[in-house]
């Protein structure tokens, strides 16, 4: 089906608003009247612009207060119509959205309004236009769909239909399974719009907190199901009022909703998108920093070993069990000191995963390699993290460890097995603080990962929000995180954790091998011995070593942090007893300490 977006959804001005949306491949766009307004082209210029980008202009909206109005009002609302069905004339646009009215001059009239809105239409057929009559939820006396399309009807206008909003049917809670009693031809437009499930004046839950579907809580694919029963067949349009969509770059945010919206087509079985390549686990996480100097000895610490070293470029493998590191030494790109780049994901099928991200709008990466490397696809996550799709050690496929050479000597396992490095458990990745539920949805739709619950933690300088997505056997697990500010560093930081089966061993050896785990603060663990009765001396041992315990209905989680190199700080994890979560309770500590050690903070 087409797809169209509304110039709402996007910040900037009409002219960025329009050119972010050709270039994420929308055929249309809504023009809001303010976005019109506020423009120095002429309606015609904005005709061929929308034009020359290959845009059709689908809709222009809104008219408000129209109807079941006293007549001398009702009078004056014809004349500012008849001037707007003017312009629609010159914007080549047919078809204007009118609100259910909230004012306080509108009588509770079914008939009346039914009378108006079809003096209306009679009008707006005169201009060869026609007019869409939407219900907001918040409307005085018109406030669900089934109300406003029995008016149309009552109106019996051709040039009068209905206009569907996703966000006002599902927010109250209607039941969408009547809008197949409707025409499909008498429905002129839907518009689409997820939203997070809060309790909350219904009125600023839509103007603030609107998203793209698949970002919330609504069930959007249901409602789109039965608007197709109906015989719809205009677009699917996105209409997304979001506070910080209206500050995050345009670009980025038209490609987000065009995604979106290809996922809906795909779960409502009117697009077939490549199917979803789900990842079975952590190929390696990679590193990029100025100096390798600090990550070698904290890497060493932990018990990885140098085991490879890639036969061209200046690229260590770092190895224990599953865990395998990449450190990339590059003087130019990373300002930052440390950070995380790339990670790459054990794929079944690593061209499957990438043609479906491709075809998902995920930005392909080129690949800058030598003729003899192993040929990897890899795409751009919306934080610029590169997401290799890789294979490792499998029969029949390419395998990029035949790109490292193994180094003599040096090898992992020459340490106490005891407390061993195991996998990869989880990567936590801070996401730029506008990019949060792009970053979800990406995850998503692009890698086949389940998003989990959003947790809010408490940081002393702000509020971090995090999420999980992981796959199915829990062997992916990547905490997308949102920093409380776009300044704060904590803001930025990335972090690998380390599965072991013993974090007891694993901490003592890290310290004996010299590294240095993040203080936690005594009060932590008077707490924990209160909350939590444990055997004589295993609270003691957890405090002497600085590790952090957290439990679930499944199981228990004991982890310790090591300290920040860049923006990057490791963390050693033992899950038992099927354990799901990350500790959530336990961030909030581990936060204040990170702040503690900076410079300037006691
Ligand atoms: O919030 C509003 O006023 C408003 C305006 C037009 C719409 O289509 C809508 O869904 C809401
Ligand atoms: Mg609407």
């Amino acid at each position: 089906m087409r797809t169209s977006i509304a110039t709402v959804s996007l910040s900037g001005s009409l002219t960025e608003k329009l050119t972010a949306a050709a270039s994420a491949g929308f055929d249309g766009v809504e023009i809001f009247e303010n976005d019109l307004l506020a423009s120095p082209l002429t309606p015609e210029e904005i005709r061929a612009r929308s034009a020359d980008l290959g845009l059709t202009i689908d809709l222009y909206q809104p008219m408000r207060d129209i109807e079941a109005v006293p007549p001398k009002e009702f009078e004056r609302n014809l004349r500012r119509a008849e001037h707007k069905f003017r312009l629609m004339n010159r914007l080549g646009t047919d078809t204007v959205l009118v609100c259910s009215s909230v004012s306080p001059l509108a009588v509770d009239d079914d008939a009346l309004a039914a009378e108006h809105l079809h003096r209306l239409a009679e009008s707006a057929q005169e201009h060869g236009v026609r007019v869409a009559y939407e219900a907001l939820a918040w409307g005085r006396h018109v406030s669900t769909y089934d109300h406003a399309w029995r008016i149309v009807e009552a109106a019996g206008h051709p040039a009068l239909g209905t206009c569907l909003d996703s966000f006002h049917i599902l927010a109250r809670g209607c039941d969408p399974k009547g809008i197949e009693a409707i025409p499909g031809e008498k429905i002129f437009f839907l518009q689409l719009a997820d939203a997070p499930l809060m309790a909350m004046d219904v009125l600023q839950w839509s103007r603030h907190y609107r998203c793209f579907p698949g970002q919330g809580g609504l069930d959007v694919t249901g409602l789109v199901r039965h608007v197709i029963n109906a015989g719809y067949t205009g677009p699917l349009s996105l209409e997304v009022f979001n506070d910080v969509f209206r500050q995050a770059d345009a670009g980025p945010t038209a490609v987000d909703a065009r995604r979106s919206l290809m996922l809906l087509q795909e779960a409502a079985g009117i697009a077939a998108p490549p199917a979803p390549v789900q990842p079975t686990g952590f190929a390696f996480a990679e590193l990029t920093t100025p100096d390798a100097g600090a990550v070698s000895s904290l890497l060493g610490a932990l018990g990885l070993a140098r085991t490879a070293r890639h036969r061209s470029k200046p690229v260590e493998l770092w190895q224990r069990g599953d865990a395998r590191i990449l450190v990339t030494t590059d003087p130019v790109r990373h300002r930052d000191g440390l950070a995380l780049a790339a990670l790459g994901l054990e794929s079944p099928d690593p061209v499957g995963a990438a043609a479906r991200a491709e075809s998902l709008l995920a930005p392909v990466l080129p690949r800058y390699r030598a003729p003899q490397d192993a040929p990897l696809d890899a795409v751009a996550a919306p934080d610029g993290v590169e997401i290799f799709f890789c294979a490792t050690d499998r029969a029949g496929l390419p395998n990029w460890r035949e790109d490292f050479p193994p180094l003599s000597g040096d090898g992992a396992g020459d340490r106490d097995p005891r407390g061993a490095v195991l996998r990869i458990d989880h990567l936590a990745l801070t996401q730029p603080w506008h990019q949060f539920d792009e970053a979800a949805l990406f995850h998503r739709t692009v890698l086949g990962l389940r998003p989990q619950e959003s947790v809010d933690v408490a940081d002393p300088y702000g509020l971090l929000r995090s999420r999980a997505v992981t796959n199915d056997d829990g062997t992916v697990r990547i905490a997308l995180g949102i920093g409380p500010g776009p300044s704060d560093d904590a803001g930025r930081a990335q972090h690998i954790a380390l599965a072991t089966d013993d974090v007891v061993a694993a901490a003592r050896a890290f310290q004996d091998a010299g590294g240095r785990p993040l203080p936690v603060p005594p009060n932590y663990y008077d707490d924990l011995a209160a909350r939590f009765e444990f055997a004589p001396g295993e609270a003691e041992t957890y405090r002497e070593l600085g590790i952090l315990y957290d439990r679930d209905e499944h199981g228990t989680f004991r982890h310790f942090y090591t300290e920040t190199v860049g923006r990057v700080f490791f963390e050693v994890v033992q899950r038992d007893g099927g354990y799901r979560g990350y500790g959530a309770q336990n961030a909030p500590v581990r936060l204040a300490a990170q702040h503690a050690l900076r410079p300037g903070r006691r």
